[in-house]
């Protein structure tokens, strides 16, 4: 089992003088699935970009099993909010496109690139133009490119922010189906507090100024779903709603203390 460690992390840049970041502690194990939440500006990207190896911390380090990582490799892929896809390159292109740089055997792209399309929903959808797609549709060829790596850990900044509530939903799904049938780990920012609740089994949350974490959850309502319960169910059950209202209390209470300050 492999393990992704954040250990004391903190960053300060050089144009402010306070840190953005301070004393970041995580545990990020294969197979598991970890939601951070905190409100706008307090460093959520930046903890994502130090743990894909994209921004070297001011302090601590990211370890992987107890190695200590300097920069990105293929152990992390990243599924950004903007899609980053490729336009003058159709869907199963897009999705190709790191094997093909790896000068991977065209028979064996061409399995993988089936097999993930059909993981996500998309194999109708192979030889579509990316202007073609729908954002629900780009969000998923997003998520099959960093499938079809070999990472263990899959980093998704805030995924489904543009997306229309059903289509979201469609998405939190997708991501709850991957976690049970892939064993990799998935660690996922948003600012929606339903969507935490329902995809982390670790959820924590952070408070700015500086950006720490400032609670830590352990929640079971994505092993209901991964034991047969449905979204709809599990979203409308008193328990899920009370401890959504409690968290939408504190974040609020969090961002007026934040405009106080
Ligand atoms: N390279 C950088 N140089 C200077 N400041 C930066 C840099 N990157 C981020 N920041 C600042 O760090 C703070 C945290 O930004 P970050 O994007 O990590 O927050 P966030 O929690 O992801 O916000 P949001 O939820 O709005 O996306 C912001 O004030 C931002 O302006």
């Amino acid at each position: 089992m492999s393990v992704l460690t954040a250990e004391n992390i903190g960053i300060t840049f050089s144009q402010r003088s306070h840190p953005i970041l301070e004393n970041i502690n995580l545990n990020l194990t294969s197979g598991s699935i970890t939601v951070i939440l905190g409100e706008s500006g307090c460093g959520k990207t930046t903890l994502l970009n130090i743990l894909a190896g994209f921004q070297k911390p001011t302090n601590g380090v990211i370890k992987l099993n107890n190695v200590p990582l300097h920069g990105p490799d293929e152990t992390r892929a990243v599924v950004f909010q903007e899609h980053a896809l490729f336009p003058w390159l159709n869907v199963e292109e897009n999705i190709a496109f790191s094997l093909e740089i790896k000068k991977v055997p065209k028979a064996l792209i061409a399995s993988q690139v089936e097999r993930i399309l059909k993981i996500v929903g998309l194999s109708h959808a192979a030889q579509l133009n990316i202007w073609e797609l729908s954002g629900g549709m780009k969000q998923r060829v997003g998520i099959a490119r960093a499938l079809i790596s070999t990472a263990e850990f899959i980093l998704l900044d805030e995924p489904f922010a543009a997306l229309d509530a059903f289509t979201r939903e469609n998405m939190q799904k997708l991501v709850l189906d991957l976690w049970i049938e892939e064993n990799r780990s998935f660690f996922l920012i948003t600012h929606d507090i339903e969507e935490a609740l329902l995809l982390s089994e670790q959820l924590i949350i952070m408070q700015a100024n500086p950006g720490r974490i400032s609670q830590r959850l352990e929640l079971n309502f994505s092993k209901r779903y991964r034991n047969g319960e449905n979204i709809r169910s599990i979203k409308s059950d008193p328990e899920f709603i009370e401890l959504r209202e409690k968290l939408f209390a504190q974040l609020s209470h969090n961002i007026e203390e934040g405009y106080n300050a």
